[in-house]
């Protein structure tokens, strides 16, 4: 019987991420996380709100594997049900008695949410959710905001910007008419979301955001803003997209559509979902997800809606939905961490971007003079805080995702650590 934690190696961070990219190109499975390590760190194991790498060092970590762990790493009722459900068989391919009570806790908790499909990624749920709009539409056109990300899919993968608010593909090779059906326009541009529907209101599709922008640093949608997409998509016929892969379970029970009244036409929600464990779903009313129950809209996956997934899925959202006071707890913990982060800034002499909605925030150093994000002070910084057993993110596009196991104690050690590094780092 092989152990899962063998000795440690007796290899650095450095050395072993080295090693690695002998085999794994690039060093790690993701281009988007490849920017999470400046400084090379290997994980030997990680419980609550600590990594610990494989040079012995621990640290406290904000950026928590990007969102999926409400409760922690390791959170022992979670891990506990997925573990039994890999000794109950996990993969038959079957439907399987789990399945009705992993989506009814998604149907329960998401208002816009009536029946659905499971899915193994947000990219996967996201590509799936613009064929489907495609098919129920008739139309092709969908219309996406700057900074928004929406996955690596052929379609939704775009460049910032765009002549006349077409955007170019998001990376080589990919088709060069992969955007022809994509518009895009600034998050939170009201009359240029009025001037696409004025121009193409009759051919789009789709109308698809994250209700909370949380991949260009967290940014609120304005006042109404949300509300002008749902009446604009309901005047003109198109569909109302919300990409809740973050905010969905984050920002309150019933993510973004709760938190601002708003109910998509379609809802793609993975991350908290799960717990960490890889799964995503797509749905909305029994109405626009007729097309897959009749199987004339398409989509599978060999994979999709596994049963230890599903088991993931009915073990999280039984803890979300029994913890009353979660929220409340989570933004109070997300407001301590504000307060303490924007002390240590102010006592250095600097100046951060904070934005934050609950326990999702976004710091990001900025230049007093123009006010602008300054990236190399931020990566200084981040270094500087990894070296003392802090972790966030290097790049400040990328929140905080706070959880049950940090403790006020952890937040004012992330605080004062940030102090110390801001000093040495000035
Ligand atoms: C709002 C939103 C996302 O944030 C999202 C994935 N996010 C991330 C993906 C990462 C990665 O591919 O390694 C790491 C993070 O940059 C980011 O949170 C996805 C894609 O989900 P997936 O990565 O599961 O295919 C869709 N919508
Ligand atoms: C040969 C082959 N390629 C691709 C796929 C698609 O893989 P997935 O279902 O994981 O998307 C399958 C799934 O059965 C397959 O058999």
């Amino acid at each position: 019987m092989t152990t899962i934690d063998g000795p440690r190696t007796g290899l650095s961070n450095q050395a072993a991420y080295a090693d690695l990219h002998g085999f794994v190109a690039g060093g790690v499975s993701s281009n988007m996380r490849a920017r999470g390590i400046i400084e090379p760190i290997v994980v030997d194991s990680a419980s609550g709100c600590r990594v610990r790498d494989i040079e012995g060092n621990e640290l406290i970590d904000v950026n928590m594997g990007y969102g999926p762990h409400l409760f922690g790493y390791a959170d022992p009722d979670v891990t506990a049900q997925i573990a039994a459900q890999f000794g109950r068989g996990h993969m038959t391919g079957l439907p399987h008695r789990i399945d009705r009570e992993a989506a009814g806790l998604v149907a329960e908790l998401v208002p816009g949410v009536e029946r659905l499909r499971f899915a193994n990624s947000g990219t996967e749920a996201l590509m799936s959710a613009v064929r489907l709009a495609r098919a129920v539409t008739g139309r092709t056109l969908v219309l996406t905001f700057e900074g928004h990300y929406h996955g690596w899919s052929e379609t939704l993968l775009r460049s910032r910007g765009g002549d006349g608010r077409r955007p170019a593909p998001g990376a080589a090779g990919m088709i060069p008419e992969a955007m022809e059906h994509t518009l895009q326009v600034p998050w939170n541009d009201a009359a240029a979301v009025e001037k696409v529907f004025a121009d193409h209101g009759a051919e789009l599709a789709a109308v698809m955001c994250e209700p909370v922008l949380a991949n260009d640093g967290v940014v609120v949608p304005d006042a109404g803003f949300l509300e002008l997409l749902r009446r604009l998509t309901g005047e003109h016929g198109a569909l109302l997209v919300f990409d809740e892969v973050i905010t969905g379970f984050r920002v309150a029970r019933g993510g973004g559509q709760e938190l601002y009244g708003v109910v998509p036409d379609l809802t793609v929600v993975s991350k908290a979902m799960g717990g960490g464990f890889p799964v995503a779903a797509f749905g909305g009313s029994r109405e626009v997800m007729e097309p897959l129950a009749r199987y004339e809209a398409f989509h599978a996956g060999v994979y999709s809606g596994n049963h230890a997934a599903l088991r993931a899925v009915a073990a999280t959202l039984a803890k979300i939905r029994a913890a009353g006071a979660l929220y409340t707890e989570l933004d109070g913990i997300g407001a301590h961490a504000e307060a303490r982060v924007r002390e240590a800034v102010d006592g250095a002499g600097r100046t951060a971007r904070i934005g934050r909605v609950g326990s999702m925030m976004s710091v990001a150093l900025t230049d007093p003079a123009t006010g602008e994000v300054d990236e190399a002070g931020h990566r200084l910084l981040q270094t500087a805080c990894q070296r003392r057993g802090v972790y966030f993110h290097p790049v400040p596009a990328e929140p905080w995702f706070l959880s049950t196991a940090h403790t006020r104690q952890d937040i004012d050690t992330v605080a004062e650590t940030i102090s110390e590094a801001l000093a040495e780092t000035a």
